[in-house]
């Protein structure tokens, strides 16, 4: 093929046709002047005249038909038998682009940028421009280079070529996928511009695309984020989640997503089913000797192998507890035949009439009550279904009964120390949970931090019960946030709403924890992280207690939050990031901290000279609407509907 260039005399034979079908002459314009000598020229040289009309968005171009359907599949197809074609929406092609791929079709030659590469391939794409010189063929491999270079230019005008650049070459995810590759995360930006259906097609062509989703999961989450997911329909934010592969996850982000509140439920389950089925994996590898496993295995088979690890695992513990119990018993037992021997000697002064050591009296035989003082019964009695204690004990002849038939139970409990007393209703007033939890206690003498030999002291009272007696769940709500965002107001609003709705609550302010507890601590990163640790701690023990505890201090590093968060028992720690700019806690400034800071009289101030990391993914961000702070009644609301949703308020 002949560049053009080589014609030396170039008429204009190229001329706009108003009169071309649809639209009408008023709304046709000129195609780019570059594009008449180019055609001309062909003309003169084939002496040959234009025998085509395309219109495109209304721009007419009258072109020769043998360059245009030599290269186009699609131009081809529709020129069949007629002279004129329209070229319009959905066809997402413009005058001005057209005309470049006109140009192309002549001359074989092209400028390409990273700022026109979207609309080209895609014009070139979707008008089937495979054939002869191949103009797909010259984009995508241009499109490959430049992407490996400039691709946050690229995926700009990508993403204005939308759905188009998507559906016909992956232009966005393409983009992103090389973005990822090179740590560069400014794609961002342009994926926040997305509506909600483009960004659920790219996301699912990155699903795809990408071998691994954790870079996934972080723009979908993000996108969630920063659209705000109360924005979307719920079909549309399970779409989107739905482009999660949970078997494509890493370990981390896998947990990561199962406490999202951000992700569906629906991708939830899976992520738990397949975290299970990982944990089960790894200890399935880890146990068994087998290797050569290549038969697929059945979910029936699965969960019937779960359930026997399961199940032995209950198996010893109600061994273990009954071993104790039978320890317990026989040691009491003896303890017992001790203090009636010794009694028995006292009173009669014959050591050598010793009854217990008959054979007979070797087992103890206690009537059925007339008025018995200590029954089988409730929690804290001694409630073995065989023992009964009456004021008589029948023992014929003997003068142990006449003895304790003429005392009165008070003295019977004498007789039989409260220590015996006590030691039978733990061998078999506890639950089995809690004995079993006891005893291995009871061999598991620790060391925690500098203390020595210490030991966990179980009480059959226990979180479950202070919480149906409060009908509430203990729980922490952590509230977060630079100085001057709102902690303390929104802790005592949240404080006042719950009371008001008979809920018992607790709040640990920082302020108020420095000025007790913690005020031997600075604002030292160590001291901060120290300050949290003990307040994690003390919110700990309040939740357990069955309370609503309201924490609510700056604890501006991430590592101290997650921390205190695994303190306690998943669900129980509500991480509430109060997201009030910087510029707006200056503004307010109650207590004239910044305006110090900013004049340096503070060193390491929390957003001035001091990192406030806030949180990657918490239960609840209480955002600003526009310029406008959430009001604190909304706030409140937000969080109590949290509570009550998530059935904090209730036992
Ligand atoms: N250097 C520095 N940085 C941040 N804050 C400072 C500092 N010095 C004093 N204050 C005042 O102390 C309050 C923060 O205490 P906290 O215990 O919540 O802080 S932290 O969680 O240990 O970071 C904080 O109170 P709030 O305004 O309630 O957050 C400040 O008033
Ligand atoms: N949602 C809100 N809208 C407007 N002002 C608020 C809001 N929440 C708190 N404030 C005001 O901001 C200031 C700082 O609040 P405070 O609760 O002391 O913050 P923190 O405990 O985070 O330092 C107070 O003057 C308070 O009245």
């Amino acid at each position: 093929m002949r560049a053009l260039k080589q014609f030396e005399t170039i008429e204009t034979i190229y001329e706009e046709e108003h009169s071309f079908s649809s639209p009408s002459p008023s709304s046709s314009s000129s195609p780019p002047s570059s594009l008449h000598p180019i055609v001309n020229a062909w003309s003169l040289h084939y002496t040959s005249e234009p025998n085509v009309l395309i219109l495109v968005q209304g721009t007419c171009f009258r072109l020769h038909q043998d360059r245009m359907i030599s290269q186009s599949s699609y131009l081809k197809q529709r020129l069949m038998g007629v002279s004129n074609v329209t070229i319009s929406p959905p066809l997402n092609i413009t005058a001005e682009t057209f005309a470049t791929v006109a140009d192309f079709c002549y001359t074989h030659k092209i400028h390409l940028t990273p700022s026109n590469i979207a609309a080209i391939k895609v014009a070139a794409e979707l008008l089937g421009m495979t054939e002869g010189e191949n103009l797909c063929e010259v984009t995508e491999s241009y499109f490959e280079r430049v992407i490996g270079v400039d691709a946050s230019l690229v995926i700009r005008s990508c993403v204005t070529m939308l759905p188009e650049a998507e559906t016909t070459a992956s232009l966005v995810s393409r983009c992103i996928e090389a973005m990822i590759w090179n740590g560069d995360v400014s794609f961002l930006d342009d994926v926040i511009e997305m509506p909600s259906q483009d960004f659920q097609m790219v996301a699912s062509y990155l699903n795809k695309r990408l071998p691994n989703h954790d870079a996934l999961y972080k723009i979908i989450d993000f996108y969630l984020k920063e659209i705000k997911c109360d924005k979307l329909r719920e079909e549309q934010q399970i779409d989107i989640c739905n482009n999660l592969d949970c078997s494509k996850l890493s370990h981390h982000i896998l947990v990561e997503c199962i406490q999202n509140p951000r992700m569906s439920l629906k991708f939830i389950m899976g992520a738990i089913l397949m975290e299970h089925l990982k944990t089960r994996d790894s200890l399935v590898a880890a146990t068994t000797t087998i290797t050569h496993k290549t038969e697929r295995t059945s979910l029936r088979q699965i969960l019937q192998q779960d359930t026997t690890p399961y199940h032995t695992t209950n198996i010893e513990e109600v061994m273990d507890s009954t071993y104790y119990r039978i320890q317990s018993l026989e040691k009491e037992l003896i303890d017992m035949k001790n203090h009636l021997q010794h009694h028995h000697d006292f009173m009669n002064g014959n050591k050598n009439n010793n009854v217990l050591n008959q054979e007979r009296s070797m087992s103890f035989h206690f009537e059925p009550p007339e008025d018995s003082k200590i029954q089988r019964g409730g929690r804290g009695s001694i409630s073995s279904s065989s023992f009964m204690l009456d004021n008589r004990i029948t023992k014929k002849h003997n003068k142990l009964e006449m003895f304790v038939a003429n005392k009165t139970s008070l003295e019977i409990t004498r007789f039989f120390p409260y220590k015996f007393i006590n030691s039978l209703k733990n061998a078999f007033g506890c639950r089995i949970q809690r004995q079993t939890k006891r005893s291995k206690n009871l061999s598991e003498k620790s060391s925690i931090g500098n203390s020595m030999n210490i030991l966990w002291h179980e009480c059959p009272i226990q979180k479950l019960d202070r919480e149906h007696l409060l009908q509430q769940k203990g729980c922490v709500i952590w509230l977060t946030g630079l100085s001057g965002s709102g902690k303390s107001t929104l802790a005592c609003f949240l404080s006042r709403s719950l009371h008001s709705r008979g809920k018992l609550t607790y709040i640990l302010d920082g302020d108020n924890m420095r000025h007790g507890l913690n005020r031997d601590l600075s604002f030292r990163a160590e001291d901060r992280s120290e300050n949290i640790r003990r307040i994690g701690e003390v919110a700990k023990l309040l939740a357990d207690a069955g309370l609503i505890c309201i924490a609510s201090l700056i604890s501006p590093y991430r590592k101290d939050r997650d921390a205190c968060r695994a303190l306690l028992p998943n669900g129980n720690f509500i991480e509430v990031f109060i997201d009030v700019p910087l510029e707006v806690c200056e503004a307010r400034d109650p207590k004239g901290l910044y305006k110090l800071a900013r004049a340096g009289k503070i060193k390491g101030f929390t957003g001035i000279d001091d990192p406030y990391e806030p949180p990657s993914s918490c239960e609840i961000v209480l955002q600003q609407q526009g310029s406008e702070c959430t009001s604190l009644g909304d706030m409140t609301k937000i969080v109590i509907s949290y509570l009550d949703k998530n059935g904090y308020l209730r036992a």
